[in-house]
């Protein structure tokens, strides 16, 4: 079973005159272990696919399986159960300011009722020392620079071992050489891990991290390309 399979998928935003089709017969496919960009222009329905992907957002019209689970229909708990499936980035890497390195990470580990809390401190920081945060677990998001604050973010989003990655717009804050940086090691961890990645972004700096290039225009999924 693919990790994503999204058929003949559309969406709208309002009602009446003020409907606005967004999505529009999209049909997409993650495979195992794929590392899948989504690219387009602002407003043609990127960021609107990967919450409905994520569970973020209910679906209304088509086939949207996700790690299994057909999101046609699912009632919210269901959506919730999968979300906590999920690794998810964001270009403002929605950190806790006023928790460290180490227990924003460990957050992602609450999900699991029963692991100790002496384990969940200790995984975060191995994960940390995995993205190359190794001494920088006790410090809080305002003492860390961009990229760090992103790897931060990628620690967190792995370290519960999610059956997918959804990032929005990653590297969007940072500079090049840090964005490159993040994007790779992102890539790095989800590879060696068997994760698959969907990533919406409009940095043509990192496409080539991509095994699969999916343009969006207009709500419509318009080419699949090799980077
Ligand atoms: N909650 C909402 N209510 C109404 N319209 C929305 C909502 N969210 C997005 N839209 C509209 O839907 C269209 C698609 O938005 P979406 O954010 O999915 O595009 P995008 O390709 O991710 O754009 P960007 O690259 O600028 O983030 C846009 O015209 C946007 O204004």
């Amino acid at each position: 079973m693919d990790p994503i399979h999204v058929g003949r998928l559309n969406h709208a935003y309002g009602d009446g005159e003020l409907r606005r089709t967004v999505l529009r017969d999209v049909s997409l496919t993650v495979q195992a272990g794929e590392v899948v960009l989504l690219t387009g222009p602002s407003g043609s329905g990127k960021t609107t696919l990967l919450t409905l992907i994520g569970a973020l957002r209910g679906v209304q019209d088509g086939s949207c399986q996700v790690l299994g689970r057909e999101l046609i229909g699912a009632a919210e708990g269901e959506r919730v159960a999968l979300r906590r499936r999920i690794g998810f980035i964001f270009q403002n890497h929605n950190l806790l300011g006023f928790l460290t390195a180490r227990q924003n990470v460990a957050m992602a580990l609450e999900i699991d009722p029963v692991m100790p809390e002496g384990e969940r401190m200790a995984r975060a920081g191995a994960m940390l020392a995995a993205v190359g945060l190794a001494g920088h677990e006790e410090r809080t998001p305002a003492h860390l620079s961009g990229g760090q604050r992103q790897r931060v973010s990628i620690a967190r989003a792995l370290v519960a071992g999610p059956g997918l990655v959804l990032a929005d717009e990653p590297t969007a804050a940072l500079d090049r050489v840090s964005g490159g940086e993040v994007a790779h090691l992102l890539r790095d961890m989800a590879k060696s891990r068997g994760t698959p990645i969907l990533m919406v972004t409009h940095d043509p700096r990192i496409l080539g991290i991509a095994d699969r290039v999916v343009a969006m225009e207009d709500g419509r999924a318009v080419a699949a390309a090799a980077p």
